[in-house]
């Protein structure tokens, strides 16, 4: 799914209006039945309803909902904002068609003084600004942000919290934006509610289709997506009747130390479930047998050093190679990365130690070789890339990185973000709270280097591998919950999500 910037949005309502053809008005009532709709299906219809509407389209919606409300008999009250200027255009017909329904109490704010205390068990419907946010709210707009955000009661956000800007936030007033409980939001997801540090403001979000023209829609040119099932499901290739292990690559996966060898056989695991045909697992001495025992399905490859990585063996044999989860970062192991960047491996994940070591040498990026995948938390993407102030500088940052190196960048995290070397980024949609536990992106890895090695291109092995492991993580929780999820559950559930792809 194509994600778009607030601006685009407005270009594709417009499009629309001339393509369907529809009337502003029109598409403002359909939108408002949308959010009508799921406000009747989800709240507690005792509960006093506040509707807040901004001099824009936004509180066009708002007030079209109240009527909407009020057709099912909920008890509304509606606060206009009135800065002291005209309403204009959609707006104002939906407030005569309230006046003239006669079923909602009407009521403006023109000051601090005529702003409500709002009840606990109230609903608040946030109708104040949308995606027309020009500036920081201040003044009475801040006021009343911050008292509904005081008044503990559940907060609806109609398209996006108010005050909140759709992309950057970096220079916005946070103490002036609405902390809203859901946000209903108008056919895509904005790109701010993608980011955590967003989350206390969007909370819970739901995508309302309000019918904007496909044609639209794909015209519009962006960067940004959101990974759907459709779109991962296309990707996956069949087995063939004749096809034997050769067909399906040959992975060669460097991970574990002494200590640390957990992450070489969750890697390991999670690389022979994701379809390889065969796998070597590099290992130190010390490994030899807890990989054996563990995963007897790999071959090994043994290191000369008794606890880590330290000489890089033949790679002409291998079809990919994933390297770091649980290397650490010893002087022998630091010198070994360097050979094998050296050895230009054509196709390869680097992950965890892997990429500690790269970001304490950074004249080794130019050795990165083309279309390389890294997949770093973000912590780790700060090691690489320097501090962000938020998630959107980040962004930015990363999409450099993929450019100037020519590499695929997995910035891990509840929407995993990943961005290529030609500018496109990719949101991922799967995956939940219980996959925070140790040695879930050492599965990560293990899924994109089997992958890779079954020749998807590395774009490919990409978005499949990070999609399928987010729902190899869902699939896991539906059944055990989030609390007691584990690493080992998301390489359990590898392979009903892969069933659910084809
Ligand atoms: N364009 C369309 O056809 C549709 C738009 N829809 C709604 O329209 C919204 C966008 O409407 P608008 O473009 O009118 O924008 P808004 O409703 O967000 O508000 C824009 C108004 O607020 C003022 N404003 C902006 N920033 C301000 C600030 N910091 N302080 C005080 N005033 C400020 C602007 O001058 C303008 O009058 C969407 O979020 C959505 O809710 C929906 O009705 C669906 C269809
Ligand atoms: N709240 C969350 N929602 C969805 N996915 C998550 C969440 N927290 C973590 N994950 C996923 O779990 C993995 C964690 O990787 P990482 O931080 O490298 O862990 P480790 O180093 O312990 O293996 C990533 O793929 C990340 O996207
Ligand atoms: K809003």
């Amino acid at each position: 799914m194509k994600l778009f910037t607030c601006k685009q949005i407005a270009g594709i309502d417009q499009l629309t209006m001339k393509l369907e053809p529809v009337l502003s008005i029109d598409l403002m009532e359909r939108a408002s039945f949308q959010i009508a709709d799921w406000v009747i299906k989800n709240i507690n219809h005792d509960w006093q309803i506040y509707l807040f509407a901004g001099p824009g389209n936004n509180g066009g919606d708002a007030l079209a909902v109240a009527r909407m409300l009020a057709w099912s008999n909920l008890k509304c009250t509606v606060y206009r904002i009135d800065f002291g200027r005209e309403l204009k255009g959609d707006p104002v017909i939906n407030w005569q068609r309230l006046e003239e329904q006669n079923q909602v109490i009407l009521r403006k704010i023109d000051s601090e003084d005529s702003i409500p205390e709002i009840p606990v068990d109230a609903i608040v419907i946030d109708g104040l600004f949308g995606s027309g946010l020009n500036k920081p709210l201040d003044g009475l707009a801040k006021e009343i942000v911050k008292q509904i955000n005081r008044s503990g009661a559940t907060i609806i956000s109609i398209d996006i919290p108010s005050g909140l800007f759709g992309e950057d936030n970096s220079k916005n007033d946070l103490s002036a934006i609405i902390k809203a409980d859901h946000t209903l939001t108008f056919q895509f997801p904005k790109l701010s509610f993608l980011f955590p540090e967003n989350c206390e403001f969007v909370g819970d979000w739901t995508v309302l289709p309000i019918g904007l023209h496909p044609n639209a829609i794909e015209q519009t040119e962006t960067p940004y997506h959101f990974l759907t099932k459709k779109f991962i499901s296309g990707k996956i290739k069949p087995r063939e009747k004749f096809s034997h292990k050769g067909t399906f690559g040959h992975a060669l996966l460097i991970a574990g130390s002494y200590g640390k060898m957990g992450a070489s056989v969750l890697a390991s695991q999670a690389c022979l479930r994701s379809g390889v045909g065969l796998l070597t697992s590099h290992v130190p001495q010390s490994g030899y047998e807890i990989i054996q025992n563990s995963v007897p399905e790999a071959m090994t490859s043994i290191d000369p050093s008794e606890t880590v990585f330290s000489e890089v063996p033949d790679i002409s044999r291998y079809s990919a190679i994933g390297i770091g989860p649980g290397l650490d970062k010893k002087q022998e192991t630091q010198q070994a990365l360097k050979a094998l960047l050296q050895a230009k491996p054509s196709k390869l994940v680097i992950d965890a130690d892997a990429l500690n070591i790269l970001s304490e040498n950074q004249d080794w990026y130019d050795l990165l070789p083309e279309n390389a995948i890294l997949t770093p938390h973000p912590k780790e993407f700060e090691r690489l890339a320097g501090a962000s102030f938020n998630s959107f500088e980040r962004l930015q940052k990363q999409l450099q990185f993929s450019a100037k190196y020519k590499v695929i960048v997995v910035c891990k995290g509840a929407h995993s973000c990943i961005t290529l070397p030609d500018g496109k980024v990719f949101f991922n949609s799967t995956g939940n709270p219980g996959m925070a536990t140790g040695g879930s992106g050492d599965v990560l890895t293990g899924i994109i280097l089997g992958l890779l090695a079954q020749n998807y291109s590395a774009e490919d092995a990409t978005l499949i591998g990070v999609y399928l492991h987010g729902m190899a993580g869902d699939l896991a929780a539906t059944e055990i919950g989030e609390y007691s999820l584990i690493a080992g559950d998301l390489i359990s559930h590898l392979g009903k999500a892969f069933l659910q792809l084809e």
